[in-house]
């Protein structure tokens, strides 16, 4: 790549160099020494000069990327590691956004540019027919930018997605990153890194900076070659390059991990080579095959190679030659190349995470694959799918990522809420048709789960077994399905003695399949508890929101695989797959009360009042009046416990929580599916996940989890699954409410960026003309707010934060089950002696110098006025200075 400028004026720039923060060096750099000023720059990992690598760059028409092969990538990775020359941490530092150096020092061309900082790309020379490629590829980060108006867009963006992590996604311009763990996502659907390259280059408008290239090698060169496969119940490294595998021995930890067996009595499979590894045959077909489908291997790229881009004046052309370049290099990942014998050597089971990290340290990141049709020993299951079943475009282009080589790849699909991900992995277990290990967040997902198995496959009942705190079952014949809740596999506690023997079952034999659903909220030590102690051949996580609060997703692609699908929520939508949705944010105004009691009170306590706050009472009433006048089905959610009693009760609406009784949930969501007069419940936090009611086409957002993008993409998916989605003009709505000038707002646009990223726009209604009309409003009078306003002062402490008391039981539920004690869950809870004398909602006032200090009433009634209970109740005031001199002292040898 050249960053040259052209028609810059000067011949010679100075380039600053940040050497650490706030420190800089400045250099004059000549027309010559130009073209790498911004790529080898010192602290650049990518830069570092690697002298036994002769790796070719794009010529400046950027159509030369031919990787030269590096004759011993094992060697080299390892060398490269002792000597400290491209140590793997740095070279993902190239991923990390990159502030080393000062774009802004460049010499410029116009006074504007320069006022868009490090994304000021104006000195990239663009390509002569550039206006018919999509993408622009940014140098000294790793993200890419397609124009998603372009005719071949489709295909760019299939073709992004297996390379790169999507970061935004609206309608006309999309982002994408390139990452280690996107690129080995690449390799191991089979891109190589001349496809990947070569793609690259004919999308982008620009050549592909040499930053970039290189990173891309030095990432995908020795990604793919070494395979952790699992047989008869024993864990083998396995790779077609003999030569790897002993590199990999020489490293005294996975050495260390190695187990030898002096004989093997399964030895009719493989022979033992003088290297001490053995040989297997390696897998024959190479048919992408899904249930339900049989598709043949897609013709050879060569025949296709030839379109070459031309003038350009021949856009159309030029759009579909790209366009079947790329395709053909996609299909061509799903050839396999394998030679006819691989090679193995056998590891500890104890071991597998360790050697498994110690590869990753070594750039030799292991893939999981099952040659499951060539598996002789463990037992087929009897399943397909049913003639009736029909899988949707997008869930038979996640599978193939999965089965493209006529092998099952461990990984993980994401799809959006209620885009079917149940189903497909209904069809995984019906492509593999071994033993399936299901496993879910919450016992009423297995039902839901074991009801779809029934429903879309052939399956028998007593093929399936369910394992919970209320069923521990077992199938019957040799192969069979069960289905489970992580945590009652993970648990550690000591179980029952049925429990017990249930998992002495699971851990007794191979699985053919690990399906776990809805990856992205379990814990990663519980996952790893999971993955290490069940032996399954393949590894499927499903989820709708690869995003984690804690950052913790890495860990998902370590444990389980990595990504294998993205689809564009947008694309589905307008595809009739999930409804479309009109998003609105709407701001309440906080009563003159309430904000200034919320201006007074602490954290926990703001919380209630801004969610309490009346305004936002009136407005979820007249929404719930106005959808249902338009025929709609409402779920209002409301995380909080308190306010959401509080809610319910006052509009008389059904709601369910945490304490509600399973016999009780089915009721109320029966009846708002089926009985006319019943439009709209009231839900917590409960009904965020696993619950499928598509009659639902409105969503209203009392209260929810600070931040959580997660949940707040979870709830929009309550909606998504609407029934009537595919009706002409038809629009689900998802209303958030917030309380204006409260933290609730800060919140609330931490909550919408993932959606906001999935190309989703939030409206924001600032005003609802027509509510002021609307006769029957609550709260309309100022005494009935300033009546809630007490309620609210006077609630106990813990109405703030009783929104965790679902899933406290919750987990003692889970804990429960796990130990397969009584239900009867006795809980510790802290009280305050006023609580205990059974003077929470006693008003009070408090007498100070003037001062109603932490009075829950004050500014409410006279400052100097009389309170109703003669007994100061209230807890001590934080403040010495609004205390009596008598009890300072008393306070502070408390405290
Ligand atoms: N191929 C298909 N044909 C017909 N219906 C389908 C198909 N795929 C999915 N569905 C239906 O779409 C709805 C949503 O499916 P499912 O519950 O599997 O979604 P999900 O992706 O798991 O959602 P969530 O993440 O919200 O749990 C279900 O009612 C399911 O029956």
């Amino acid at each position: 790549m050249s960053n040259k400028r052209p028609g810059s004026p000067k011949e010679e720039f100075k380039v600053r160099i940040k050497i650490k923060d706030g420190v800089y060096k400045e250099s004059l750099k000549s027309k010559n020494s130009e073209q790498n000023s911004s790529i080898n720059l010192p602290n650049h990992p990518i830069s570092t000069v690697d002298p036994r690598k002769n790796v070719s760059t794009p010529d400046s028409s950027g159509n030369s990327n031919e990787i030269e092969p590096i004759s011993d990538p094992v060697l080299a990775a390892q060398q490269d590691v002792k000597a400290g020359l491209v140590p793997r941490s740095a070279r993902l530092e190239f991923f990390k956004d990159d502030d080393s150096y000062d774009i802004l020092a460049m010499p410029r061309r116009d006074p504007v540019s320069g006022k868009f900082g490090k994304g000021d790309y104006t000195y990239l020379k663009l390509k002569k027919d550039h206006s018919s490629r999509p993408l622009w590829i940014c140098p000294g980060s790793a993200n890419i930018i397609l124009e998603a108006f372009s005719p071949i867009a489709e295909q760019a963006i299939d073709f992004l997605i297996a390379i790169s992590e999507p970061v935004s996604r609206p309608i006309n311009l999309h982002e994408y990153k390139l990452t280690p763990y996107s690129l080995y996502a690449a390799v191991s659907v089979g891109l190589e890194t001349k496809d990947i390259l070569d793609v690259l280059n004919r999308l982008s408008k620009v050549p592909i900076p040499d930053d970039v290239v290189k990173a891309i090698k030095q990432c995908t060169v020795s990604y793919g070659k070494v395979k952790q496969v699992l047989k008869h119940n024993r864990y083998f490294v396995e790779s077609s390059h003999a030569d790897i595998l002993q590199r990999l021995l020489r490293d005294p930890i996975i050495s260390s991990s190695r187990l030898i067996e002096p004989s093997d009595k399964n030895s009719t499979s493989k022979t033992n080579d003088s290297s001490g590894l053995v040989k297997f045959s390696a897998p024959t077909s190479k048919e992408l095959f899904i249930a339900g489908k049989h598709i043949n291997s897609i013709e050879t790229p060569s025949e296709l190679k030839t379109d070459q881009l031309t003038e350009e004046s021949k856009i159309s052309n030029e759009h579909k030659a790209i366009d079947i370049q790329i395709e053909a290099e996609m299909d061509a990942a799903d050839e396999d190349n394998e030679d006819e014998e691989v090679h193995a050597f056998e590891i500890l089971p104890t071991q597998i995470e360790v050697v498994k990290k110690r590869c990753n340290e070594l750039d030799f990141p292991m893939l999981e694959e099952y040659d499951f049709r060539n598996d002789t020993i463990n037992p087929n299951l009897n399943i397909d799918l049913k003639p009736i079943t029909t899988i949707r475009p997008y869930q038979e282009k996640s599978l193939s990522k999965m089965f493209g080589n006529g092998r099952a790849r461990s990984g993980i699909i994401v799809l959006p809420c209620g885009a079917g991900k149940t189903l497909v992995g209904i069809t995984a277990a019906c492509t593999i048709k071994k033993s399936v290990l299901c496993l879910c967040t919450s016992s009423v997902s297995v039902m839901q789960w074991k009801q779809q198995f029934l429903q879309w496959s052939t399956i028998k009942e007593h093929q399936i077994a369910v394992f919970t705190s209320d069923q521990k079952e077992r199938f019957s014949g040799d192969a069979g399905i069960v289905i489970s809740t992580f945590s009652m596999v993970a648990n550690t506690r000591k179980r029952s003695y049925e429990a017990q023997k249930m998992m002495d079952f699971l851990h007794s034999r191979e699985w053919g399949f690990l399906l776990l659903d809805e990856v992205h909220v379990v814990p990663a030590n519980m996952f790893r508890r999971v993955v290490t102690s069940i032996a399954a051949h393949t590894k499927l996580g499903l989820t709708a929101t690869l995003v984690r609060e804690d950052d913790k997703i890495d860990d998902l692609n370590f444990l389980i695989g990595p990504k294998l699908y993205e689809a564009n929520w947008i694309d589905l939508a307008l595809k009739g797959h999930i409804a479309t949705v009109q998003c609105a944010e709407v701001w309440c105004d906080m009563t003159p009360e309430f904000y200034r009691e919320y201006l007074r009170e602490t954290s926990r306590r703001r919380l209630l009042l801004y969610v309490m706050n009346p305004r936002k009472f009136q407005i979820c009433q007249y929404l719930i009046w106005f959808h249902q006048n338009r025929g709609d089905k409402i779920i209002v959610f409301v995380d909080n416990v308190y306010a959401l009693k509080a809610y319910a009760q006052k509009l008389k609406l059904p709601y369910i929580y945490g304490g509600t009784s399973q016999q009780e949930r089915m009721r109320i969501l029966h009846q708002f599916q089926h009985n006319p007069m019943l439009n709209t419940i009231f839900l917590s936090k409960v009904g965020d996940t696993s619950i499928d009611l598509p009659e639902a086409t409105c969503l209203i957002q009392v209260s929810s989890h600070y931040g959580s993008r997660r949940q707040e993409a979870q709830r929009l998916g309550r909606i998504l699954r609407a029934k009537r989605r595919a009706d002409i003009g038809f629009n689900a709505y998802f209303y958030s409410l917030v309380s204006k000038d409260t933290l609730e707002m800060f919140y609330s646009t931490k909550r919408q960026q993932f959606l906001v990223d999935q190309g989703y726009s939030f409206k924001v209604i600032t005003h609802l003309d027509a509510m002021d009309d609307f006769e029957d409003l609550i709260y309309k009078d100022k005494q009935s707010q300033i009546d809630l306003l007490h309620t609210v002062l006077m609630a106990n402490d813990n109405a703030s934060t009783l929104e965790d008391e679902d899933m406290m039981r919750e987990d003692s539920n889970v804990k429960n089950e796990v130990s397969g004690r009584s239900k009867i869950v006795i809980k510790k809870q802290g009280a305050t002696i006023q609580s205990l004398s059974g003077a929470d909602n006693m008003a009070y006032m408090e007498y100070s110098d003037g001062i109603a200090s932490r009075s829950k009433l004050a500014g409410l009634s006279s400052r100097k006025g009389v309170g109703s209970a003669g007994m100061s109740m209230n807890k001590p005031s934080s403040s010495n200075e609004e205390r009596h001199p008598l009890f300072k002292k008393q306070f502070n040898t408390k405290k």
